[in-house]
């Protein structure tokens, strides 16, 4: 068997990158899986657009959903002022276990509260275990066809408030259909596209930013 690719990322992160150098860790990372091996990071390309919505919204709190390797988890977290809070749900625990090393080596974790299991079942008990009242930025990562779910459940949570901005990854590749239905069309959000490139790739995806109207 051997190791996994998240291994072999972390290894990468753990070579190239200077611990508590956010920025070192985010391009270990792109140059690891630009030049080595693919792997579904948000990216440099998506990733740039990422930190320009999250810079301009500026979040106390945070909800990342699909952790992965930690990357966005990182990018995002090293935007964030002190004392905001961002909480990021992973399903896979071999992920997890990946993203908990990357997140510690560039030092972010007093920030970052990574939580396993499903988002289904966490989103309902985040105000009871975490204190939250609402998020300020949600960024969706995991599973395409939750993202539609996901987001309902966190309207019926009482998780979004006037202004909450949705940021969501692979609208086009792999693809979140159902989800773009729903935030275009619901007079609850004003949506826009960000055409960007799949992580890595020369193929088109894109962010869709949705701003919750409350
Ligand atoms: O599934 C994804 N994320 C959830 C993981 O639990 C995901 C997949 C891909 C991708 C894969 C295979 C391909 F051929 C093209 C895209 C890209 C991404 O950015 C992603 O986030
Ligand atoms: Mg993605």
């Amino acid at each position: 068997t051997g190791t996994s690719r998240p291994q072999r990322m972390l290894k990468a992160v753990q070579k190239n990158a200077t611990k508590g150098d956010p920025q070192s860790v985010i391009s270990a990372i792109d140059y690891y899986c630009r030049h080595k091996e693919w792997a579904m990071n948000v990216g440099d390309d998506k990733g740039l657009i990422l930190d320009s919505v999250l810079m301009e919204v500026n979040p106390s709190t945070v909800l990342e959903l699909g952790t992965y390797c930690g990357y966005s988890t990182v990018r995002i977290a090293r935007l964030m002022s002190p004392g905001s809070k961002l909480i990021t749900v992973e399903f896979n625990p071999a992920f997890a276990e990946v993203a908990r090393q990357i997140i510690a080596y560039a030092g972010l974790q007093d920030k970052v509260t990574l939580v396993e299991g499903s988002s289904g079942d966490l989103i309902p008990k985040m105000k009871e275990r975490f204190g939250i009242k609402y998020f300020d930025f949600v960024f969706l990562d995991h599973w395409k066809d939750s993202y539609a779910p996901d987001t309902k459940l966190l309207e019926d949570c009482g998780l979004l408030k006037k202004g909450t901005v949705l940021l969501a990854d692979n609208v086009i590749c792999p693809g979140a259909p159902e989800y773009l239905k729903y935030v275009r069309n619901s007079p609850r959000y004003e949506s826009r596209y960000y055409k960007s490139n799949l992580e890595y790739t020369k193929a088109e995806d894109g962010l869709e930013k949705s701003v919750f109207l409350g």
